[in-house]
């Protein structure tokens, strides 16, 4: 059974903003994206974690990728690493990266734009004893593990957000038997890998191992454009590294982040039109929506 997420819900679960807080209050994220085909992916991933919360947010990524979104987002913090042939993050440095993390409690957001790197980034950063406090999977990260390219065994507070594409390549199915049962597909989903499974598209769901099934009622077509999924995953990043500080669970990460981007694209679309709005339009919209919540 289905139960709506509702505006009153999204405001309890939101993390709060306290007075006697820090940058440290509200967790770090670790964005792995982009790469020389796809960079403005780790554009957009990026500033979503930001404007989701989180108090520091990292970018690992090509040169040139952290050139372009250090000039839009100088808040992001650069970890540049050298170009595999691929044209993605050499994984050398991705192995490197997951040691200099091992001590810092961060939440790892990886996928947007990684391209055909994925599959070795991945490796690298999500082996054995991988140190994150929490994780967004998306894009190719999800396709390199329904390739079985890394472990299937993810680590605690794993948000995987895939689109019914790249569901049906987890779930071993076709396009039209996901959406044919879109709620059997997302609990499938958070009972194979063991993690809360957000499916994309309209009337997006988040469910959770034995948990509820949430559908979402925000959002619109004007969101089906190259990016709205890439600001959705690093909003979920963002809501889940501040949220994990204040005892919330993943599962009110991805409840908050769904209806917060889908209610922001519906305040976007009165001022921009849905054929005419852009994903980044997305960003002015959730800060007024999160601004009536009271954050
Ligand atoms: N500006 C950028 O740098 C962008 C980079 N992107 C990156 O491009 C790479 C490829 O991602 P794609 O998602 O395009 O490739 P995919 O091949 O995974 O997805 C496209 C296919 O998935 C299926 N699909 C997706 N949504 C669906 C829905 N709601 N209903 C039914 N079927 C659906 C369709 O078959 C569609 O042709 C990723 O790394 C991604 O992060 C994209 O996010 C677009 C923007
Ligand atoms: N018709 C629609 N109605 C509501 N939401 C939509 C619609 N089309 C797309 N979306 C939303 O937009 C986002 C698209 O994500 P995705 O397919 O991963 O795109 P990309 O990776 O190209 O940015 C998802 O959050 C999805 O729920």
């Amino acid at each position: 059974m289905q139960r709506e997420i509702t505006r009153e819900l999204v405001r309890r679960l939101l993390p709060g903003r306290m007075a006697e807080s820090n940058k440290g209050s509200y967790g770090s994220v670790l964005a792995a994206a982009g790469s020389m085909a796809y960079r403005g992916a780790a554009a957009l991933c990026t500033e979503g974690a930001l404007r989701g919360g989180a108090g520091l947010v990292y970018l690992a990524s090509v040169e040139p990728v952290i050139q372009l979104v250090l000039s839009r987002t100088p808040e992001c913090c650069a970890c540049g690493c050298r170009t595999a042939a691929n044209g993605g993050i050499h994984p050398q440095d991705a192995d490197a990266l997951r040691r200099w993390f091992a001590d810092r409690p961060t939440v790892l957001l990886a996928g947007p734009g990684l391209g055909e790197s994925a599959a070795d980034v991945c490796k690298a950063l999500l082996g054995r004893n991988a140190p994150w406090a929490g994780a967004v999977l998306d894009a190719d990260a999800l396709n390199a593990l329904a390739a079985g390219k890394y472990r299937g065994d993810l680590p605690a507070n794993t948000i995987m957000t895939p689109h019914p594409g790249e569901a049906a390549r987890l779930l071993g199915l076709t396009v039209p038997e996901v959406q044919a049962d879109r709620e059997g597909a997302a609990v499938s989903l958070a009972e194979k890998y063991h993690c809360v499974a957000v499916l994309k598209g309209h009337h997006t769901l988040v469910a959770a191992p034995g948990g509820t099934v949430w559908r979402n009622e925000t959002g619109n077509a004007g969101l089906a454009k190259g990016g709205s999924g890439d600001i959705l995953a690093g909003l979920t990043a963002g809501l889940l590294a501040a949220g994990l500080k204040q005892g919330r669970t993943p599962e009110n990460a991805a409840v908050c982040a769904v209806w917060l981007h889908g209610a922001a694209a519906d305040r976007c679309a009165k001022r921009r039109s849905m054929t005419a709005m852009l994903p980044g339009d997305l960003f002015e919209d959730l800060g007024w929506i999160l601004g009536e919540l009271g954050r």
